[in-house]
């Protein structure tokens, strides 16, 4: 058997189904069951290990594996030495403080309260810089309800709709500590990998075929220049020759959430047959 690329993904939470999609979308086999552990990709030559979303910035921190997906919030947590390669789009949260609503907490505030929070590492830097002496309460999840049952004063945790904070009445003050994604990491000392430089080539082909779409129209020669500006696509458009004379027919790559204003103001331009298609997969 050749030298596998060992990639880490979460095995359940927020986290986990998007990531497998992800990685199915960038041509790697998925697995059967969401209880299989390990899963073998022969074909590319990779191993899949589901691990807690917590743990994962451990192995490959370790080196033990060379790749792995997680939040940037519990890379950072773990003070792990890895490093963030590529941020992939889903997962977004903000880690923020929060105390009952009306009490108009400041992070001055804190200064020998109790505040609770399942990321210890991330709050400790924090309250360092911001020189505020509290006592962390570690909880390992559903943080919001210590407050209403005395435990802590405040809470750091994550937010994402805000739904959780509110039904706990809960209410956010100061900046937020941190804004997190998912990440694609590895060890800080890892060499040359061409198995790795794969998937990090996969993945942001999967990222532009979300982000962008494939703009083709016909214009005339003489409004070329104005509906390039419109549409400069990566590396310039693509002009070929119609068989009309003085049009010219043009394709280009846009970003998918401005296709139809391009559209309308290309259709302005005089551009005509506008179509946009979907990117299946790409490699910039
Ligand atoms: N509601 C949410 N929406 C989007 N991302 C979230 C949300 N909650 C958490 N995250 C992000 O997902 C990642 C993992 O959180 P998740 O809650 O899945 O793990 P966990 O708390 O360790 O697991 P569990 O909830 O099963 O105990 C973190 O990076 C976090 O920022
Ligand atoms: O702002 P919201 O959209 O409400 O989402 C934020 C909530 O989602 C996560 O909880 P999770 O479901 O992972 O439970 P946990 O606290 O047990 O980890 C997170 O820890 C917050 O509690
Ligand atoms: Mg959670």
């Amino acid at each position: 058997m050749p030298d596998m690329l060992r990639i880490a993904v979460p095995n359940k939470g927020q986290l986990s189904e998007p990531a497998v999609e992800m990685l199915r979308e960038a041509g790697y086999r998925q697995r059967k069951s969401s209880r299989d552990l390990v899963m073998v990709d022969p074909d590319n030559e990779t191993e899949f290990f589901f691990l807690r979303p917590k743990d994962i910035a451990v192995y490959v921190g370790e080196g033990i594996l060379q790749a792995g997906i997680t939040g940037r919030d519990m890379l950072l947590d773990s003070g792990a030495p890895v490093d963030e390669v590529l941020p992939l789009g889903f997962g977004g949260s903000t880690f923020r403080f929060a105390a009952p609503n009306g009490a108009n907490m400041t992070v001055a505030d804190l200064d020998g309260k109790r505040v609770a929070t399942s990321f210890d590492g991330l709050l400790r830097s924090y309250l360092e810089k911001e020189g505020v002496d509290a006592r962390v309460i570690h909880l390992d999840g559903a943080v919001e309800s210590s407050v209403q049952l005395g435990v802590a004063d405040a809470v750091a945790d994550v937010v994402s709709t805000g739904t959780t904070l509110r039904q706990a009445g809960l209410e956010t003050f100061g900046e937020p500590i941190l804004v997190s994604e998912a990440v694609l990491i590895r060890p800080v000392d890892a060499g040359p990998d061409a198995k790795f430089d794969t998937l990090l080539r996969r993945l942001r082909g999967v990222l532009v075929a979300r982000d962008y779409v494939m703009m083709d129209y016909d214009v005339h020669a003489e409004r070329l220049e104005a509906a390039v500006a419109l549409t400069p696509g990566m590396e310039g458009p693509t002009v070929s020759p119609l068989h009309r004379e003085g049009w010219v027919a043009v394709r280009s790559m846009v970003p998918r959430r401005d296709a139809q204003r391009i559209m309308d103001d290309l259709w302005q331009l005089g551009a005509r047959a506008i179509l946009v298609t979907d990117i299946y997969a790409c490699r910039l």
